[in-house]
């Protein structure tokens, strides 16, 4: 490769060349090429430690934060363990910092959980409980480190031989040498979709949502649907709606229930065909809700509030969920557009 060639005979002219983003692109492109430079990377490197799939967190206040351990505070504490400090290699790479520290994931499950707590002073926490109170590049790191955990962990054979598979150094991807396939991690597509009927817009509820939530209405792509086909589907499955027009908006990963790609996107139904029709299968309710209601919402706290009458009020995903930012999406549209 060109660029490595280039990287290593002259770094001043390659820096030269390429912004930081660039380079940490390659550096990673690199890290996950290449089993020498990464275990080089993981011999500097720092780790986000997790216990079956949990990830270890500090709580500071009602935040939590994700410390980042040294290789050398990994290494004594694998001494202590009395475990082999190869134990490293196990570590999935997710990451790098402009400096081209490189980031590092790994799960210790098989140690003792309590005895790394107290000596690394934090608690291995459910993801799904510390998310939304994680610290801003936290969440979205965890959420595919523990993606890509969880990926090793479940992979660990060939589905055609039955023989183990090896991840190389860097985990992303494991090969089964007895056939030379090469598993890359996977994760499933999603729509989440706010339709819209020009003044109102739809939530949606499931049984399994906290009391009073209501979220933008999501689902799994089918295998050979465009994104579009998944939207019109999804949209007249849950709530026997037809979608007019729809638009891209943004996507994220999301580490629930396992590892999607969310795409969401804006859709319209006709004004005069709103009437809805709930999959009670899939939902526990769904409605229309006006800009006034919307806003009433976005100013409240996102946790469950019951009302004197025992319902409970209106709230929406937290800011990080990608279905919170089409709802503030669709909040400044009614804003820009005139009655
Ligand atoms: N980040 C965000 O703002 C939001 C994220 N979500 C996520 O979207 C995801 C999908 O939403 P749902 O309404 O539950 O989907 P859905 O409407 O497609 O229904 C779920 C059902 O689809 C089937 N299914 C098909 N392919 C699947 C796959 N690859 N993995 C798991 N199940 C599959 C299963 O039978 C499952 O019970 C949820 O996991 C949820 O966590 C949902 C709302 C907001
Ligand atoms: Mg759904």
């Amino acid at each position: 490769m060109i660029y490595q060639s280039v990287y290593r005979r002259a770094p001043f002219l390659w820096c030269r060349l390429h912004s930081t983003y660039v380079r940490k692109m390659r550096y990673l492109f690199e890290l996950k090429e290449d089993d020498g430079i990464c275990r080089q990377a993981q011999n500097s490197g720092t780790f986000y430690l997790f216990h079956n799939l949990s990830p270890f967190l500090k709580k500071v206040g009602s935040r939590y934060l994700a410390p980042q351990i040294s290789v050398a505070e990994m290494k004594s504490m694998l001494g202590k363990f009395k475990q082999n400090e190869q134990m490293i290699e196990d570590s999935v790479l997710i990451g790098c910092s402009d400096e081209f520290m490189a980031y590092f994931a790994l799960d210790l499950g098989s140690l003792e959980k309590s005895v790394i707590e107290s000596e690394l002073k934090g608690s291995f926490t459910e993801l799904r409980k510390a998310f939304f109170q994680l610290d801003g590049k936290d969440a979205p790191l965890l959420s595919s480190a523990q993606a890509l955990l969880r990926w090793h962990d479940t992979h660990q054979y060939c589905s055609k031989t039955g023989q183990p598979t090896q991840k190389n150094l860097a985990g992303s991807k494991r090969i089964c040498h007895t056939n030379g396939i090469i598993y890359y991690p996977q994760m499933s597509p999603v729509v989440i979709t706010l339709v819209s009927d020009g003044s109102r817009c739809l939530l949606a509820r499931q049984v399994s949502f906290p009391k009073g939530m209501y979220s933008a209405l999501a689902g799994f792509c089918d295998v050979g649907e465009t994104l579009e086909e998944t939207v019109r589907r999804e949209v007249a499955e849950e709530v026997g709606l037809e979608v007019e027009s729809l638009w891209y908006s943004a996507s994220q990963h999301w580490p629930f229930p396992n590892s999607s790609l969310m795409i969401a996107c804006h859709a319209m139904v006709q004004p005069q065909q709103t009437k809805i029709s709930v999959n009670k299968l899939e939902l526990e309710a769904a409605g229309w809700f006006s800009l006034e209601e919307i806003m009433e919402a976005l100013g409240r706290e996102p946790k469950p509030l019951k009302q004197e009458d025992g319902s409970f009020s209106l709230w929406l995903p937290p800011k990080w969920a990608i279905a919170h930012q089409l709802i503030q999406e669709w909040v400044k549209l009614q804003a820009s557009t005139p009655a």
